[in-house]
């Protein structure tokens, strides 16, 4: 007989047996009480960095409540017993449509402080890839030795100093990353009341970055190694981080970086979609980081179909908002080709380390998967805009 695999909603029966089968009992099954035990169980500062948005945090609010506009249309009887959500991207087979949004320092969410590599763990059990940022806590070498065979993402702040640039493409290549997201929405960092107001930037202190404090090519540009003066590496950080300058003349010499899978992060507009499809960029990340960089920005939902439209086939990658599992069968309809997860996520971590990310993880895809039964869409191809009603 044929080995099946087994439903991601099958993990519901597990949790109702949870003294037999094992699973951690004392993690949540909403967004809201994960958020909130997350929220009393981190130190304020990392509070304040990982929940607060740009503003008033109105776009924040909104990437979530827009998802509310859409209802999904339940169809009987299709013979939905069996899902599937699996998905190729670049090439590459993935049991699931979801990824792991690029979290700078997430380390920090972790008791141990090595949350990267709690999360690269997770992605390893998973089989759900982990989009590691340039800001890692632990050097990304060792983030992808954790992956297991699940491949894995960098993303790419472009620092003032190409050298920097190439070197961490070069050294992401070397320890095995399948792909290269550059993020274009965070050239300046947004302004975040809650930060402000604490005076909080974790990574000013400097003991989060030894990705970046490992770079060869960044160490150069030290008067003094981290080791020894890690506040003035710190401010040398923050200086050459990101190259505010960049534009759509340097999407040649972005495309030269690599030759893996590249995609641009933050891409709302049809137009820029366009442009970067036909400049060589191989996929598009539809995204508008979650609302911390600029507020009064339209919900990045809202502005997927258009994106998928312009990118002409391209895969699109979407995050900002996505709560539940209602709102990954949604984007999927909408167009995206895979969904990126970041708070839910981070918030996992810090309530149960590995195993509260997978938790996190097997919950979204459980109340994806039974949402496509019950519905009647066993298959990511299945859901496209016909399958959502969109209310007046
Ligand atoms: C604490 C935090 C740090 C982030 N750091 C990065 C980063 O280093 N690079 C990046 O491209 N996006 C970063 N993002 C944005 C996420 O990749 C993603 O776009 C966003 O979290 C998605 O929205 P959601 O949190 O509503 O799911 C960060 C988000 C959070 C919450
Ligand atoms: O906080 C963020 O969202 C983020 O992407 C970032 C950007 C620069 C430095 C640290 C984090």
């Amino acid at each position: 007989m044929e080995h099946e695999t087994p439903n991601y909603g099958d993990y519901q029966l597990e949790v109702y047996l949870r003294g037999l089968t094992g699973v951690r009992e004392d993690l949540p099954f909403t967004f809201a009480e994960l958020e909130a035990r997350a929220h009393a169980t981190l130190p304020p500062d990392i509070v304040s960095y990982v929940a607060g948005g740009a503003g008033n945090e109105y776009t924040q609010n909104a990437n979530v409540t827009a998802f509310d506009r859409w209802g999904v249309i339940p169809r009987m009887l299709v013979g939905a017993a069996r899902r599937d959500l699996s998905i190729n991207l670049f090439g590459m087979a993935l049991p699931t449509p979801l990824l792991l949004a690029p979290i700078g320092v997430i380390g920090l969410c972790a008791q141990d402080g090595h949350g990267d590599l709690a999360t690269a763990r997770a992605a390893a059990t998973s089989g759900v890839p982990m989009i590691a940022s340039t800001l890692t806590v632990d050097p990304l070498e060792e983030v992808a030795a954790q992956f297991g065979e699940t491949p894995g993402f960098f993303q790419l702040y472009n620092p003032k100093d190409r050298a920097v640039a190439e070197s961490f493409v070069s050294r992401a290549e070397a320890a095995g990353f399948k792909g290269i997201v550059v993020t274009l929405d965070t050239l300046q960092l947004g302004w975040r009341p809650r930060d402000l107001k604490l005076g909080n930037f974790p990574q000013l202190k400097g003991h989060c970055l030894a990705n970046y404090f490992s770079d060869p090519v960044f160490r150069t540009k030290l008067a003094k190694p981290p080791e020894e003066d890690v506040r003035a590496a710190a401010l040398v950080w923050a200086s050459e981080l990101s190259d505010p300058t960049l534009n759509w003349n340097d999407l040649a010499w972005l495309r030269s970086l690599t030759k893996l899978p590249l995609l641009l992060k933050g891409i709302c507009h049809p137009e820029d979609a366009k442009r970067a499809i036909d400049g060589g960029i191989d996929g598009i990340y539809c995204s508008n980081h979650g609302g911390r960089q600029a507020n009064g920005g339209i919900p990045a939902i809202d502005l997927l179909p258009t994106v998928v439209e312009a990118a002409g086939g391209a895969p699109v990658v979407f995050d900002s908002g996505v709560r539940g599992g209602e709102h990954i069968v949604k984007a999927l309809a909408l167009g995206a080709s895979a969904v990126a997860i970041g708070r839910p996520y981070a918030y996992g971590l810090a309530l149960g380390g590995e195993d509260g990310i997978v938790h996190v993880l097997r919950s979204l895809l459980a109340e994806a998967d039974l949402l496509m039964a019950i519905d009647g869409y066993p298959t990511i191809a299945d859901l496209n805009p016909d399958a959502l009603h969109a209310r007046a």
